[in-house]
């Protein structure tokens, strides 16, 4: 039996989602504040919009987004499946399901009974914190008196007397929070004595906010012995007893039962290939650049794929999509994850801020399927191809690593510093100097990134329009989403035409994203 802790040996710091508050570098904090000052305004108390955006940034938008895939299936097709599915699943939630109205490859899906989160807030709610405990009336029932024999200790550190509990990584509790279930090596430590079909509830391990160190974790550690902050992310049925959380690193630890935040549906694997998960905005881009049958097209940063398979469905799968990215790990995977969905997309790891070839003299301009069709093929299978000459592609899609800001749910800010918002931006010029040239003229191009950072976005879209006068903004205006920001060096009729998502919108729920597409007008790019 381990030893009560000393008053003054760390405590785990244990909230509530909606007690917790993601944590963000103060210079970070101050730069994302001032580019949204304009949008400051006293809503629900909270003044400043930056706030609102990070107060909404833990929970999952409230809409799971299915895009049909129209190679291998119809939305009828799939709004039959999804029904069938949660007819026969174990989860007592009821749904509704829906097709998008502008968007008619998309179908949503909306937990009509939010008996879910409602259970896990009340479940928390009843949770004894540190504050509101007393030691010497509380008393706890027979019951939590057999699972916790020393429940003074317990109850003054704040875990609940009426479960025993499982901390998961913060990636494990996204996910959780997305409606997935908790693989065992999410699992970081655990109350002794968890047994199989066991009800435990479930909490995500997460930096104290005050930034100091606490000891460290040791994966299979007691639960006892945990002193970060934990945030209480649900309640779920473990599958097996606690030994077996550690002894393997593959499974399933715990299935969900009730989760805080938004309730999501469990779907990893469901109508695979008919369909596939992807964020609202993510579908926009596809239809923003809109394109067509037999074109040649050019995903510069493509990986995990999602993206590029709407490309192939709206062509239905008739033309060349080229796939890149610098990853040649995520390419194998996206290579499957392509071969599953259509037949036109060929997969290349490639670093597109080198991908233009420069024609010397004497040499023959060659087309983009001639130099695939000539390449060489490496070990892994996977063609040998340095790049392309200018003015090859009809279309191309530029959606390059960004600072991610956007990303719903998100526990923790991983930018360290606004060094790092500048430094996101200038990659991203890179990326967009090699795009532009291997556009034909009249080609389209898409400009997106999945953050909130404006450097990123409006000033990004600036950037090109100034750098290359070739390049003309197409009004996306038909599409979902908010204008551009103002006083970011877009005029107001360019606001107009680029596409903004923004967390804290009541009428689209969904993560931060920015949009803007391009034509080019003529083959001199200054
Ligand atoms: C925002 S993600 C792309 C998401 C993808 N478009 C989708 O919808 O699934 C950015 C990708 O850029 C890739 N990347 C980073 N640097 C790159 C480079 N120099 N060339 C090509 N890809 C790069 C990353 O590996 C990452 O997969």
């Amino acid at each position: 039996m381990s030893l009560p802790p000393q008053d003054d040996s760390p405590q785990p710091e244990i909230l509530s989602l909606d007690e917790f508050n993601v944590a963000i570098p103060q210079d970070v904090y101050d730069h994302l504040s001032k580019q949204y000052s304009t949008l400051d305004d006293d809503v629900d108390g909270e003044t400043k919009h930056i706030d609102r955006i990070l107060s909404c940034m833990k929970r999952s938008p409230v809409d799971t987004c299915c895009r049909v895939n129209n190679i291998k299936s119809s939305v009828k097709e799939v709004e039959a499946g999804l029904e069938q599915y949660f007819a026969e699943s174990q989860h007592n939630n009821s749904y509704a399901i829906q097709q998008h109205e502008t968007l008619t490859d998309l179908v949503t899906i909306r937990t009509t009974t939010p008996t879910d989160s409602d259970a896990a807030t009340l479940y928390h709610s009843k949770v004894p914190t540190k504050k509101t405990c007393n030691l010497s009336n509380d008393v706890p029932s027979d019951e939590s008196d057999d699972l916790f024999p020393n429940w003074q200790i317990r109850r003054k550190q704040g875990w609940p007397l009426t479960h025993r509990c499982v901390i998961v990584d913060r990636f494990c509790a996204e996910a959780v929070l997305r409606g997935a279930d908790i693989f065992v090596k999410g699992i970081l430590c655990a109350d002794a004595g968890i047994a199989e079909s066991e009800e435990v509830a479930v909490y995500a391990s997460l930096p104290r906010s005050n930034g100091t160190k606490s000891n460290p974790i040791t994966r299979g550690m007691l639960l006892q012995n945990y002193c970060d902050r934990c945030v209480f992310i649900g309640i779920g049925i473990s599958q097996c007893k606690r030994a077996d959380y550690f002894a393997t690193s593959s499974g399933t630890g715990v299935v969900m039962v009730s989760t805080a935040g938004s309730p999501q549906p469990p779907m990893n694997g469901v109508l695979d290939g008919k369909m596939i998960l992807q964020n609202l905005p993510s579908v926009v881009v596809a239809h923003a650049l809109n394109p067509q049958p037999g074109e040649v097209i050019l995903d510069m940063c493509c990986a995990p794929g999602g993206k590029t398979t709407h490309l192939a469905s709206l062509m239905n799968d008739n033309g060349l999509i080229i796939a890149c990215d610098k990853s040649r790990k995520k390419m194998i995977s996206a290579r499957d994850f392509f071969e599953a969905n259509a037949s036109c997309i060929v997969p290349l790891a490639l670093d597109s801020t080198k991908g233009l070839l420069e024609l010397k003299s004497g040499e023959e301009w060659k087309s983009p399927k001639q130099i695939i069709d000539s390449a060489s093929v490496a070990n892994d299978g996977l063609k040998d191809v340095k790049g392309f000459y200018a003015n090859s592609f009809d279309c191309i899609l530029l959606d390059p690593p960004c600072s991610a800001l956007g990303l719903r749910p998100k526990l923790q800010i991983d930018t360290k510093s606004a060094k790092e918002l500048i430094k996101a931006a200038d990659y991203q010029q890179k990326f967009i100097r090699n795009a532009i040239p291997l556009l034909k003229v009249g080609g389209r191009m898409t400009y997106s990134t999945c953050t909130i950072n404006t450097l990123e976005n409006e000033e990004n879209v600036k950037f090109i329009l100034k750098e290359f006068p070739c390049m003309r903004l197409e009004s996306l205006v038909h599409l979902p989403g908010l204008p551009g920001l103002p006083d970011k060096g877009l005029t107001e009729e360019e606001c107009q035409m680029v596409r903004r998502f923004d967390p804290t919108d009541t009428t689209i729920d969904t993560m931060g994203f920015f949009l803007a597409k391009f034509q080019k007008k003529f083959a001199n790019l200054s």
